[in-house]
């Protein structure tokens, strides 16, 4: 039986790995919950899962949770509250695995800490890994942690190349990654139209169900540009060996391109539960739920090269992880501040870009090679792109 803490229980990756769970009840244990401010949407959750452990990260937001558990036939339940509980409750003794599940910069901290305390870390939070690169992988391998992807796509190359990636002999066999791309709502969106789309458009993803934050960041690409950071990093690839291929269909989740001329793909239905069992289940397989795929359905496949014009953020990602040292961790934080102000209604969709590419302007490639560099890196890229926000025409 292992013990897990899911981070971002209350999210789209949190929602689909307890899913994954009650499937298992025999092989999983939850351990531990958190949110940050949803309080009814995790206390159902601990009704149903019963853990040892909630955390609300909105400290504010604990009390309420803690009446409602008083009054349930769940009180025994200890619920702690703010950010640092996040960490406690991520390096339990009876935790095994942490699902990182949380949007953003803010997972960084609990899941470095899961790392460094040998956990298994069953990554979906892309952008912890991204913005501190070698200093997590570091983490990992002088503690002797496990690091299995969620990402849809690093999941999908992961099954594609399992010895190569455990082993370490990836770059000798593989000639190129082929990172596949829905294309999101706006891949056909007349150019003139992207000024006046709206947040609601934006997170209307026609393949998966998942968070705004992640859903605006497919819409404008940035979600690629951040998976292609992601993919030389797990993967110790260079940028140029990372093909990314529009796919429109999002039944092929990525393929790798062997040097003997074999290109293997992993396929399925579109959904979460696959590549978090397969993570969970590792490296045996087990149900999860997601129904068998209908070839004849599927009928045919495209495959398009991206339009750099079309989503400039991709291209931004590219010239973040060629320059190396701090840039990616600027490119993610202007980001998230951008999308954020995005679907605050502050910026428009084609800002977001713009605000990204004159933040990145404003830093040079310098060392990434601390913790303490990369959050100071990380506020000031904040700071940055949080002015030109203010200094923009109404
Ligand atoms: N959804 C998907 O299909 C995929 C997601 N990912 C990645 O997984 C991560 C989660 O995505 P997704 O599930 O869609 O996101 P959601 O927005 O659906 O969920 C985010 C979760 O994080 C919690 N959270 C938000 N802010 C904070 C904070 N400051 N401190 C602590 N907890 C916080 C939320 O709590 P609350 O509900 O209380 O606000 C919620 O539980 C992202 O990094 C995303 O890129 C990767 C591949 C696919
Ligand atoms: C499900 C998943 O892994 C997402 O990251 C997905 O890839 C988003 O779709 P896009 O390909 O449109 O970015
Ligand atoms: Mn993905």
């Amino acid at each position: 039986m292992k013990g897990i803490c899911i981070l971002g229980a209350t999210g789209s990756i949190g929602v689909s790995t307890l899913d994954v769970v009650a499937r298992h009840p025999d092989l999983y244990k939850v351990v531990a919950l958190t949110a940050n401010g949803n309080v009814d949407g995790l206390f159902e959750q601990c009704l149903v899962h019963h853990p040892e452990y909630a955390v609300m990260a909105d400290a504010s937001k604990a009390d309420a949770l803690r009446a409602k558990i008083a009054a349930s036939s769940v009180a025994d339940i200890k619920v702690l509250a703010g950010a640092e509980a996040l960490q406690q409750v991520a390096t339990l003794e009876n935790v095994d695995s942490i699902m990182a599940a949380i949007v953003g910069a803010a997972g960084l901290i609990p899941t470095l800490a899961a790392a460094k305390a040998g956990k298994t870390i069953l990554l979906a939070n892309k952008e912890a890994l991204v913005m501190s690169g070698q200093i997590f992988l570091q983490a990992v391998r002088d503690a002797g942690a496990q690091l299995l992807p969620i990402d849809s796509e690093h999941n999908a190359i992961f099954q594609c190349m399992p010895a190569a990636y455990t082993t370490g002999t990836v770059a000798k066999a593989v000639r190129r990654i082929l990172l596949t791309a829905s294309g999101g709502p706006f891949r056909q969106t007349p150019l003139a139209d992207l000024d006046h789309v709206t947040p609601e458009q934006a997170v209307a993803h026609p393949k998966w169900d998942m968070g705004r934050k992640i859903s605006v960041d497919s819409a404008t690409m940035m979600n690629k540009g951040l998976e292609l950071i992601e993919a030389c990093l797990l993967f110790n690839v260079e940028p140029d060996d990372v093909q990314v291929v529009i796919h429109p269909q999002s039944i092929i989740h990525s393929m790798v391109d062997y040097v003997d001329g074999s290109v293997l793909a992993q396929m399925g239905n579109p959904d979460m539960r696959t590549p978090i069992a397969y993570a969970m289940a590792w490296p045996e397989r087990f149900d999860s739920g997601v129904a068998p795929l209908d070839i004849f359905k599927v009928g045919h496949m495209d495959f398009e090269q991206p339009d750099l014009q079309r989503f400039p953020c991709l291209k931004l990602a590219y010239l973040a992880i060629k320059a190396g040292g701090i840039m990616p961790t600027v490119l993610n934080a202007a980001n998230e501040i951008a999308v954020q102000a995005f679907l605050d209604e502050e910026i428009r969709f084609t800002d977001i870009a713009k605000i990204i590419e004159q933040t990145m302007s404003q830093f040079s490639p310098e060392s990434a090679d601390s913790l303490e560099l990369v959050l100071t890196a990380d506020q000031q890229a904040r700071n940055v792109a949080h002015s030109l926000i203010t200094a923009l025409p109404a």
